[in-house]
């Protein structure tokens, strides 16, 4: 992906233009949300909704060949991608709709990926230890406190 190091700001803007079918569009909002806040909680970071296709981070749903370099694969195996920090496509995340997507234990959590993805989208790479929400593999029973120490750590290393 096209990796930036860092955002050159601390206010950054998020969009949501596409969406699942799996979910209510309002809790899609709040799960996405909630996702930024653990960033924002760990870090000095804010993220602002904005309606525009020109904000920092454009989050959609998609399945298959979407436009970019990398298409999605259907049910399972990559669940969601997101750009490293930049311009145009930086910080784009993108979820791959052929999952099913839930609030619960069930499927793919999507407040789980999505705040490891957004991990990516600010500038952070994979963790080797497996309680560091940027540990590459998907697990859903996901304590409430996400990041681990590392995590934390990482985030403010680079903001
Ligand atoms: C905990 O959050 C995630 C874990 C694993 C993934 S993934 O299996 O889609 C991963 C993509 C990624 O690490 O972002 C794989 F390389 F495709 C996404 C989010
Ligand atoms: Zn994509
Ligand atoms: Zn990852």
């Amino acid at each position: 992906h096209i990796q930036g190091t860092r955002w050159n700001k601390n206010v950054i803007t998020y969009s949501i233009a596409r969406y699942t079918r799996d979910l209510p569009r309002n809790t899609v909002d709040s799960l996405v949300q909630s996702a930024f806040s653990v960033w924002a909680r760990a870090s000095s970071l804010t993220f602002v909704r904005s309606r525009s296709r020109n904000a920092d981070i454009v989050v959609e749903f998609v399945t298959a060949a979407h436009g970019d370099l990398y298409p999605f694969d259907g049910p399972r195996g990559t669940l969601a991608h997101a750009f490293g920090p930049g311009l145009g496509v930086g910080g784009d995340t993108h979820f791959d709709d052929d999952e099913h997507w839930t609030a619960g234990e069930t499927g793919f959590n999507l407040f789980v990926v999505a705040a490891h993805e957004f991990g990516h989208a600010l500038g952070l790479k994979h963790s080797r230890n497996p309680k560091s929400l940027m540990y590459p593999t998907y697990k859903p029973s996901r304590s409430a406190n996400l990041l681990s120490r590392e995590d934390v750590a990482n985030i403010n290393a680079l903001y």
